[in-house]
């Protein structure tokens, strides 16, 4: 009886506070949470690598619009010196923004990360939140490839980005407070044919940040790895081939794939959110990780099959 009357109270004239209020209760919460997200990343300082161009340009645009001071590098300044004339010279009003530096170097120069990581720090005084961008992608097969083309794309990839991680991270034990963030890719937990450089790359960087996110978690600072699926940017046309060429090619995958603004709008709430490991792919890429950890008999044959493809569309 009591349970019949207490449902007619829901289903009948009280239905419609309860869900007003629910729905302010969701709101308010929402609200809050996103004041929360934009405190942390308001005014902090944030460097990009790889900010001249695709996903590293977009995530330097979405950044400063929220008001963070930037430390863009990557190797040609001029591209980079033309992005902060846009970003400056775009001042809505509405928002508090900062002139964002320059840093310039190649990642292959592991030596030099030492120095530039010196010379970041003193853009602003202190490095908030690294995001380990730039990239390089390769396409080939192992057969065709030279060991000198490995290493390349190893040190772009991998070397370069984490001995730039090690200069700065003594700074941020020392404040105690900090944020790596690195763009690894679906590639960094899926292994698929003549990518064999990017993918060992992307499968080192997965390895390292893990490693150090469980480390420095003691000082309080965060490592968050973003897995991208593909993403509309110039990464195929930067490629390199087995013989260190370029290999100039826009890809169907890529053309098609995620807006970058898009993905860095992603970026920005995982790195707010302080999320450790995000894949930000479709149902196929990321059904496949799963594929690959619980039924690898399954999933070779798969990527056997798509080697033997890819090699039959070359040869036509
Ligand atoms: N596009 C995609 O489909 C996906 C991309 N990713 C990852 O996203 C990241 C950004 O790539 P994306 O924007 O797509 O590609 P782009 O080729 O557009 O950008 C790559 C960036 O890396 C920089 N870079 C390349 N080589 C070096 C080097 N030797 N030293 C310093 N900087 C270098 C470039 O700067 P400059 O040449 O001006 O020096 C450029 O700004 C990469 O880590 C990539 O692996 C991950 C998944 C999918
Ligand atoms: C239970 C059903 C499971 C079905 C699994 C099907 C397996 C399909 C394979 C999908 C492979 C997706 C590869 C995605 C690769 C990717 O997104 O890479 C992103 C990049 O880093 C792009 O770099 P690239 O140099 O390759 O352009």
């Amino acid at each position: 009886m009591l349970y019949k009357g207490m449902l007619m109270e829901i289903t009948g004239s009280n239905i419609l506070p309860l869900l007003l209020g629910s729905v302010g209760i969701i709101v308010l919460y929402k609200l809050l949470q996103r004041m929360k997200q934009r405190a942390y990343i308001q005014d902090t300082v944030v460097v990009i690598t790889g900010a001249s161009s695709g996903l590293g340009k977009e995530c330097a645009k979405l950044f400063h619009s929220v008001g963070v001071r930037l430390v863009l590098c990557g190797r040609d300044r001029q591209k980079l010196e033309e992005l902060v004339q846009e970003l400056t010279g775009g001042a809505d009003g509405k928002r508090k923004t900062h002139t964002p530096n320059v840093v310039t170097f190649d990642l292959r120069d592991v030596d030099a990360m030492a120095d530039r990581a010196e010379e970041i720090v003193g853009c602003f005084g202190q490095v908030d939140i690294l995001i380990n961008n730039a990239g390089i992608s390769h396409r080939g097969t192992i057969l065709d490839t030279d060991v000198s083309v490995d290493r390349d794309v190893m040190n772009i990839n991998y070397f370069g980005p984490i001995a730039l991680t090690k200069a700065i991270l003594p700074s941020m034990v020392q404040r105690k407070s900090g944020h790596i963030v690195t763009i690894s890719s679906i590639q960094g937990k899926i292994a698929i044919p003549f990518r064999s450089a990017y993918g060992a790359s992307k499968h080192a960087t997965q390895a390292f940040f893990d490693c150090l996110r469980a480390e420095v978690e003691q000082f309080g600072i965060l490592v968050t790895v973003i897995s991208p699926g593909y993403i509309r940017t110039n990464l195929s046309v930067n490629a390199v081939t087995g013989d260190g060429s370029k290999y100039g090619v826009m890809d169907k995958n890529t053309a098609e794939g995620w807006d970058p603004q898009d993905v860095a709008k992603a970026i920005l709430t995982a790195v707010s959110r302080k999320k450790k490991d995000v894949v930000l792919a479709g149902m196929m890429p990321t059904l496949a990780v799963y594929l690959r950890t619980l039924l690898p008999c399954a999933f070779f044959p798969i990527m056997a099959a798509r080697a033997r493809k890819e090699r039959k569309v070359k040869k036509n």
